[in-house]
């Protein structure tokens, strides 16, 4: 699928600056059915930007769609004329606006406001120009510049515990309403706020929020087929990468953003990017070499690459998933891994060509509602319901009896996920499980966002 950057009323020919490119991206995913994610992703592809104008329009692009909830609450504040009387391109000019003054860092102010404004002229809305200004100076004075470091109407969460002080109330009272402040001061939905607070009580819930809201950093699985994680370190160090072990044996832990691809070993397919609650799974199943697997939800290829690596690339793994284009991602995974014993099939929506099997080893990293992965995909919060977890559940387990009835006896399963909803998660693998007497659990890993790491689920299933 190609996303469509033409998707807005306004002229951006004359664009070529790291926010005018953020600018354009975050119109043309307004209205919700493209994710600003790929829709950056193709930006950057079409012309040649700098590293650092890449860098800006990313931290700006994710920036914004992260934390849209609460921009829109600060700007709401500024605005007196109500929200719906704002063209929705002039209200995502104020995002783009407020979040450079809040939350970037390194910007002086007069730079955040001018350029901002400026843009509104290049994109042929002079007249949006006052408006524009007058709602970000005054949001520039409101700042009080006092460090604070406590939750409050006031108080906007940065990082690392850290708040902005504001001289007007903002948000609900974090004492008297903590989960609706948590919603609108970190930027989530009311549904999941709430049930975190209830689950996690308020201090953890603040700790996770601080968590989702810094830019992760990522993490390398190193092909211990190819080479040794010392000698990754040695070459990424000696190209002023920062970069350290991590807690498994085959993690290294990225100190800095960087370009993958560019990294020393990337064509040698050294590595692939795997945070390390996604490397539990394959590591829970651990299928031993030259034995049959099936990686039903394969795409992009993360944990079937992992598995192989497991294996020594000896036995067959089959990874199959019902999105054509992505399942060419997991091919060139593959093939840049060197992971010959992968084959891979597109599953059709009815899921008639499922495999027959049986096979030894079967992961199901079931499509999930992303609730522990909420740093690394900035539009997943927005979509973390009730709703859309009911209907997730209903998915879910299909996928899990699919793949027990194609397990050999002995055979062992895993089902996982990057959710931390105990719906999709245990709640799910019990219900499953209780309609069938050939199955047992063997063994369950949860992962609590932030707790180092992201979160996730993994229960491991033995066909008796
Ligand atoms: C969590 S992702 C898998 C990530 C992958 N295991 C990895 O580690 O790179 C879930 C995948 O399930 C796929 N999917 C959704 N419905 C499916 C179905 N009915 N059968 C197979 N795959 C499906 C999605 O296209 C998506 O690629």
């Amino acid at each position: 699928m190609t996303t469509n950057l033409q998707n807005s009323p306004l002229d951006f020919s004359n664009i070529q600056t790291a926010r005018g490119l953020s600018y354009r991206v975050l119109c043309a995913g307004l209205d919700g059915t493209q994710f600003a994610s790929r829709l950056l992703e193709d930006a950057l592809g079409m012309g040649d930007v700098s590293g650092q104008d890449r860098r800006l329009a990313t931290e700006l692009t994710y920036g914004v769609v992260r934390r849209e909830r609460t921009l829109d609450a600060i700007i709401e504040t500024f605005v007196s004329r109500g929200r719906s009387s704002v063209e929705p391109e002039l209200w995502c000019l104020l995002r783009l606006g407020a979040y450079q003054l809040i939350f970037l860092t390194g910007v002086p102010t007069h730079a955040a406001v001018n350029e901002t404004v400026a843009l509104a002229g290049s994109v042929g809305r002079a007249r949006w120009t006052g408006f524009a200004n007058g709602v970000l100076r005054s949001m520039t004075r409101a700042l009080t510049g006092e460090p604070v470091n406590e939750p409050g109407r006031r108080a906007v969460p940065l990082r690392d515990g850290n708040y902005l002080g504001f001289d007007r109330d903002l948000f609900a009272d974090s004492h008297e309403q903590p989960a609706e402040y948590f919603a609108a001061a970190f930027g989530f939905g009311d549904w999941a706020a709430r049930r975190w607070l209830e689950r996690f009580g308020f201090e953890r819930l603040l700790k996770m929020g601080f968590w989702f809201n810094a830019a992760a950093l990522p993490c390398l699985r190193v092909n211990l087929l190819r080479v040794d994680r010392e000698v990754l370190l040695e070459d990424l160090s000696a190209a002023g990468v920062s970069a350290s072990e991590g807690t498994l044996p085959e993690s290294v832990r990225l100190g800095e953003m960087a370009r993958i691809t560019e990294l020393p070993g990337f064509r040698q397919g050294w590595f692939t990017v795997q945070d390390e609650s996604a490397m539990a799974a394959a590591r829970l199943l651990n299928p031993a070499p030259g034995t049959r697997v099936w990686d039903m939800c394969a795409a992009p290829g993360g944990k079937s690459t992992h598995m192989a690596e497991i294996m020594q690339n000896h036995g067959t793994l089959l990874a199959s998933d019902i999105e054509f284009r992505r399942i060419m991602n997991v091919e060139q995974t593959r093939d840049r891994l060197g992971l010959t014993m992968i084959s891979t099939r597109t599953i059709y929506p009815d899921s008639r060509n499922l495999p027959d099997g049986p096979f030894d080893a079967i992961l199901v990293d079931a499509p999930c509602s992303n609730s522990g992965v909420l740093g690394k995909r900035p539009e997943a919060r927005h979509r973390v319901t009730a709703e859309n977890v009911a209907e997730l559940c209903e998915l879910q387990a299909r996928l899990l009896g699919a793949g027990l009835d194609r397990l050999a006896p002995g055979g062992r399963l895993v089902y996982s996920t990057c959710s931390i909803e105990p719906e999709e998660n245990r709640e799910l693998v019990l219900k499953v499980l209780a309609g069938r007497n050939d199955v047992e659990l063997q063994e369950e890993q949860e992962h609590i966002p932030g707790e180092p790491v992201d979160g996730g689920y993994q229960a491991l299933l033995q066909r008796t």
